[in-house]
């Protein structure tokens, strides 16, 4: 449905909205119920990560999310605008890059680019100045007169993220980016998102592949059979999720003095310490990793020389198994 500029900034939410904000939505095909009563709520400059297994309803949400499929119900609010009554306004500040983007084979990656440019209106210098500075946000500047079909995997998913970034858009919405990429790739696919959010932009991504997300996103989502399980900060919803509490090992690079292990046991937050010898300890810790942080600044505070530090936990993968097994 098609509005005004004025009522819409009238209906627009405040200056602050978030960038997203999805009310109870719920995706049905037919008889299948795909995404059931999921509300969600992602701060704008915030790169997050839609986690789940294969079919577990996240290309259905970011579809509804980009206005490609009409949900059974449920709202959907993107940076202050409601996308079924302010559609070309929610939209016109999106960049949505589908799992299966197609590159066209038979053009070098600058045509390529300017196919789509021109499809934006951009003309003249404002498209050359425009692709030029895509290419540079993807570090695909020194390939832009190779043929696309020489890209290799994670060049191509750079190249199709450029394209999604011609029009400057607030929100981008990433689709399994990642998928088949190599941990080089990786890497400087999670550095052009970090630069994109620092220009104020609002990443989602999403991923079955766990690692993936906790390295690159500030917050994630756990996604199962339909059902959003958690929401929240990467560590958090780690923390929540796992449930058990990490084990944290210690190596000290001298012996400690009498006091030690009284030491660890005063902080509340510590249970089952353990000494496997005089310089390697173990114990369970209650809290987020910025007071453990403050407990291991304290340590070397009271002078017990630390040389290592490890935190080990179950994976999420491993719980989401679990459920699968359990039947959840
Ligand atoms: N067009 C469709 N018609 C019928 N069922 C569908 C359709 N699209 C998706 N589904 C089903 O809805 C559920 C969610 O699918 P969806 O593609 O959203 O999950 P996903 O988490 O993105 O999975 P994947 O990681 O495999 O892409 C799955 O059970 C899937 O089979």
């Amino acid at each position: 449905m098609s509005s005004t500029l004025t009522d819409s900034v009238e209906e627009k939410s405040t200056a602050k909205s978030p960038s997203v904000e999805v009310h109870d939505l719920r995706i049905d095909y037919g008889s299948h119920l795909a995404v059931d009563g999921m509300n969600l709520e992602i701060p704008v400059g915030t790169i997050y990560g839609l986690v789940g297994p294969n079919g577990a309803g996240k290309t259905s949400t970011f579809k509804a999310l980009a206005s490609l499929l009409t949900p059974t119900h449920g709202h959907i609010i993107l940076n202050g605008y409601n996308i079924a009554t302010h559609q070309r306004l929610a939209l016109a500040n999106i960049g949505y890059m589908p799992d299966m983007a197609p590159v066209a084979s038979d053009l070098k990656v600058w045509e390529f680019l300017e196919m789509f440019a021109g499809a934006h209106g951009l003309s003249g210098k404002m498209k050359t100045e425009r692709i030029r500075e895509c290419l540079e946000q993807v570090d695909l500047l020194s390939e832009k007169n190779a043929m696309c079909t020489a890209l290799s995997r994670g060049m191509m998913q750079r190249l199709v993220l450029a394209k999604t970034l011609l029009h400057k858009p607030q929100l981008l919405i990433l689709d399994e980016p990642a998928s088949g990429m190599d941990i080089k790739s990786r890497v400087k696919l999670r550095n052009v998102l970090r630069g994109i959010c620092r220009q104020g932009s609002t990443v989602l991504i999403s991923s079955h592949i766990l690692p993936e997300l906790t390295e690159m996103c500030d917050m994630i989502g756990v996604l199962h059979k339909g059902k959003l399980l958690d929401s929240g900060n990467v560590d958090e919803v780690l923390h929540r999720m796992t449930g058990l509490l990490p084990e944290i090992r210690i190596r000290l690079a001298e012996a400690p003095s009498q006091n030690w292990i009284r030491f660890l046991d005063s902080n509340p937050k510590v249970s089952s310490v353990q000494g496997q010898d005089i310089l390697n300890y173990s114990f369970h810790f209650d809290g987020n990793s910025c007071e453990l942080s403050l407990f291991i600044h304290d340590m070397i505070s009271q002078g017990y020389l630390v040389s290592r530090i490890a935190e080990q936990q179950r994976s999420l993968e491993e719980i989401l198994l679990d459920l699968e097994y359990d039947g959840h």
